[in-house]
């Protein structure tokens, strides 16, 4: 697998986050894409919820997504193929900053028009695995007019204005520490597809 360019972790390292386009190939996208629209037709998507065990809910004003949990052993080869690449990247992560990263867990997203997912970080206050989060945008097209922008705040919870605004473009791919960006969701004007996940430090046992 091709290295990640140097930018990329340059930008990861010096504020947290970092994306490129480039990374993950336009029918793979196209593929996975598929497989997530397969999964909706199938009834397998359900309301994700915020908070962790005891506190965990559903509230669609705060998160509006709909998703479904990737499992390793599903038989699909562009499942496969974005896995392989997500512990490429977790390799590359734990070489050049010791990270000790030790599993993943992935879930297609979907946003109807008109839901976001207010600001939150992504590393829950009572359990800290959640080291790099990582957003994949399947959308076939996107642009500025259609919403959904990802809003990536400062260090210091700076405000809405000063946030970094990406948009969910095709292809995309976000990286950015699960314990230190501050972020959030816009309400998009079109159906928003998405793979999110994160890379962690301990074993998992079961999503959420
Ligand atoms: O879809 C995105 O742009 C980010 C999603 C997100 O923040 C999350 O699922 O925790
Ligand atoms: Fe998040």
């Amino acid at each position: 697998m091709d290295t990640l360019p140097e930018g990329f972790l340059n930008d990861l390292e010096t504020q947290g986050w970092a994306y490129c386009d480039t990374l993950i190939c336009d029918s793979l996208r196209a593929q996975l894409l598929d497989i997530a629209g397969l999964f909706w037709k199938r009834g397998l998507f359900h309301a994700a919820h915020i908070g962790h065990l005891a506190t965990k809910k559903a509230d669609p004003v705060i998160r509006g997504d709909q998703i479904c949990w990737l499992d390793a052993h599903m038989p699909q080869a562009a499942i496969q193929d974005f896995l392989a690449f997500a512990t490429h990247l977790q390799n590359t992560l734990n070489a050049t900053y010791f990270l000790g990263l030790r599993s993943q867990e992935f879930h297609f997203a979907h946003y109807e028009p008109g839901f976001g997912y207010k600001k939150h970080l992504d590393q829950h206050r009572n359990n800290p695995h959640r080291k790099i989060s990582v957003v994949l945008y399947l959308n076939e097209n996107w642009t500025a007019d259609d919403g959904g922008e990802l809003c990536l705040y400062g260090p210091e919870n700076t405000p809405i204005e000063q946030a970094t605004r990406l948009i969910p473009a095709p292809g995309r791919l976000v990286v950015f520490r699960s314990d230190l960006v501050w972020h959030e969701v816009l309400p998009g004007r079109k159906p928003r597809w998405s793979l999110t996940g994160w890379l962690r430090d301990d074993f998992l046992l079961s999503n959420g």
